[in-house]
């Protein structure tokens, strides 16, 4: 169990976050969705010790950071390295040891390769494949979605229930709202920082169509298309 109480977070006096509580379970799958710049990679970045910010954030574990996963949207590569030493690196780092890693290789990466000469998707299926290869509990997902193939999106989409029976808190953000309904438990709408809605599986529909109507009315409408 995750649990936020009254967390807030400034950039300079800019505020980015403003008082939220949540409680992540084990188990669960939560979508996290708003606008660009509501906050969700900042919420993030907070949970997974990369940021400071005020309130607390509390865990079963001593230092969370070591039981958890964070995909970025953009995943940070070091330049010279090959796909191959970047999963040892982060493998190295929770002691666990991979014999044969072309047979843990998920999405036939080439990994005798350097990740920096990677694709935008290749990156992202690299940084999961290492963060799934470290057995973390806890998985926080930013857009893992986008910019990878409609092929690895799918085995994507799997690992992510799998994760769920293997008794592991995920949390997604996506701007896919597709891709969240047929994972997630729970979906929390952010806004300007704030959460302002939980919606659980039997209301996902409902959210959907008022996104929809809401988006229409006051964005596409002042297009005047005719
Ligand atoms: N390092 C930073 N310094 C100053 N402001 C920042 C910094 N990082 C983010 N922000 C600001 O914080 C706000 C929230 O950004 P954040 O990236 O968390 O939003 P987001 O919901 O993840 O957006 P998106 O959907 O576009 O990824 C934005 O106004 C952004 O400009």
């Amino acid at each position: 169990m995750i649990k936020i109480d009254k967390l807030s977070k400034f950039y300079g006096k800019k505020q980015v976050l403003n008082s939220i509580d949540l409680e992540f379970g084990k188990g669960k799958i939560y979508g996290i969705v708003g606008e660009n710049g509501a906050g969700k990679t900042t919420l993030f970045r907070c949970i997974s010790g990369l940021e400071n910010y005020k309130g607390t954030i509390s865990s079963e574990y001593t230092k969370l950071k070591d039981h958890l996963g964070l995909l970025l949207t953009e995943p940070f590569l070091f330049p010279k390295i090959t796909g191959e030493e970047y999963i040892q690196l982060l493998t190295n780092a929770r002691q666990k040891k991979l014999v044969n890693i072309e047979d843990r290789n998920i999405f036939d990466l080439p990994l005798k390769k350097y990740a920096s000469t990677y694709s935008t998707g290749m990156k992202k299926k690299l940084a999961l494949t290492a963060i799934l290869l470290q057995e973390n509990n806890v998985f926080i997902l930013d857009e893992p979605f986008n910019g990878v193939d409609i092929q690895s999106n799918l085995v994507i989409t799997e690992i992510i229930k799998r994760l769920k029976k293997l008794e592991k808190t995920v949390i997604i953000s996506s701007h896919i709202f597709s891709t969240l309904a047929e994972t997630c438990d729970e979906i929390y709408l952010m806004k300007n920082g704030e959460i302002i809605r939980k919606v659980t599986q039997i209301d996902f529909d409902n959210l959907e169509n008022e996104m929809k109507e809401f988006t229409i009315r006051n964005q596409i409408d002042k297009l005047d298309l005719k």
